[in-house]
């Protein structure tokens, strides 16, 4: 094991190829991995810890909170609030941007996460994860402010997620390729085990919200209707299907053996006034850098999502991603 790298050391070569690189950022890496594995902890207790459940309380897109929700999103303000590597912070979780707290050091860079992905399936044992995003500040801003958040996923300076499944994983990119690092869980290090992911051109595997066909537009349904038609139908080919409710746990079957993940616009959202299911800059952009980083592709079924001029923090957006081949086929069948 000890000639394996861990994720610390793996971070400094790589900062080591950047002229002008202070470690700082090699230390924000550290301090998110920390949160990673507290909350890896938190979720592997279960029943056996008061985790599980949902808390008295919504946030601000009116779901319920699951107690893990706010356990986790504890866990990423308190361990990166206060180290002097973030200026601020925006969370699923909170309605407004976090500052790092009075007389705490001020860092060069803005972290955005969803501290609990795919929460519903917490208390059913089911995978869950957290998705990161790093941007830089504005020089000699001493209060960024939400708009200082706002910019497209092309300005990502990190993008990751780690898995909390049969074991845990963090999967990130600095924008060299995608790497993989699982739990030891003996030594408490993050060992590279997944060096250089990427996502085959083609797939037969799709993952989509079956229970929403009624609702989709005619591009989406075409394509679910001849992936489902399969060697029969105008494909030629059987596709298979998955759907595990957390979004984390699909984008990595993915980079593990391809795969097309959908959550689209459909009219039950729009009904809501909602411009999609899934939240740009903590799931779609993080997400998307990984997956391009991978050889992949990630749309909205019209445009590259990591294009999109953010409006708001908790912006919503359609998303499709993952084989390159698919994502062009389903973006084009828009175009038609
Ligand atoms: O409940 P549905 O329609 O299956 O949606 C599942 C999707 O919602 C999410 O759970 C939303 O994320 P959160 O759990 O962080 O709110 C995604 O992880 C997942 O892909
Ligand atoms: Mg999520
Ligand atoms: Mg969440």
């Amino acid at each position: 094991m000890l000639d394996s790298k861990t994720l610390t050391q793996f971070i400094i070569e790589e900062q080591r190829k950047i002229s002008g690189a202070t470690g700082e950022f090699t230390l924000l890496v550290n301090d998110i991995a920390t949160s990673c594995k507290a909350i890896s902890d938190g979720v592997n207790h279960g029943a056996l810890a008061d985790v599980l459940g949902s808390a008295e309380s919504e946030n601000v897109q009116g779901e319920t909170q699951k107690k893990m929700d706010i356990l986790s999103n504890d866990i990423m303000l308190h361990v990166n609030g206060h180290n002097g590597h973030v200026a601020a912070m925006a969370s699923e979780e909170l309605e407004e941007i976090s500052a790092v707290p009075q007389g705490a050091k001020h860092g060069k860079y803005l972290l955005v996460f969803d501290p609990l992905d795919g929460s519903s399936n917490m208390d059913i044992n089911v995978s869950v994860g957290t998705i990161f995003s790093v941007l830089r500040a504005p020089e000699g801003i001493e209060e960024p402010t939400e708009a200082d958040f706002l910019q497209p996923g092309t300005q990502q300076v990190c993008a990751g997620y780690a898995l909390y499944g049969p074991c845990t994983i963090m999967v990130l990119t600095t924008g060299n390729g995608v790497n993989g690092f699982t739990l030891d869980q003996d030594i408490g290090e993050f060992i590279l085990t997944h060096p250089n992911m990427t996502i085959p051109e083609d797939t037969q595997e799709f993952a989509i919200n079956m229970s929403n066909q009624r609702f989709w537009e005619a591009p989406i349904k075409r394509y679910i209707d001849e992936c489902v038609a399969g060697k029969e139908g105008p494909r030629g080919k059987d596709f298979n299907m998955r759907w595990v409710a957390s979004m984390v746990a699909e984008v990595h079957r993915i980079l593990t053996r391809g795969g097309i993940f959908m959550y689209p616009i459909d009219s039950k959202l729009k009904s809501k006034g909602q411009g999609g299911k899934l939240r740009l800059m903590y799931e779609a952009n993080p997400m998307s850098m990984i997956v391009e980083q991978a050889g992949g592709a990630s749309t909205t079924g019209r445009e590259r999502i990591l294009d999109i001029q953010p409006q708001e923090i908790h912006q919503r957006v359609p998303v499709v991603l993952g084989s390159k081949n698919e994502v062009e086929r389903v973006t084009g069948y828009h175009q038609q």
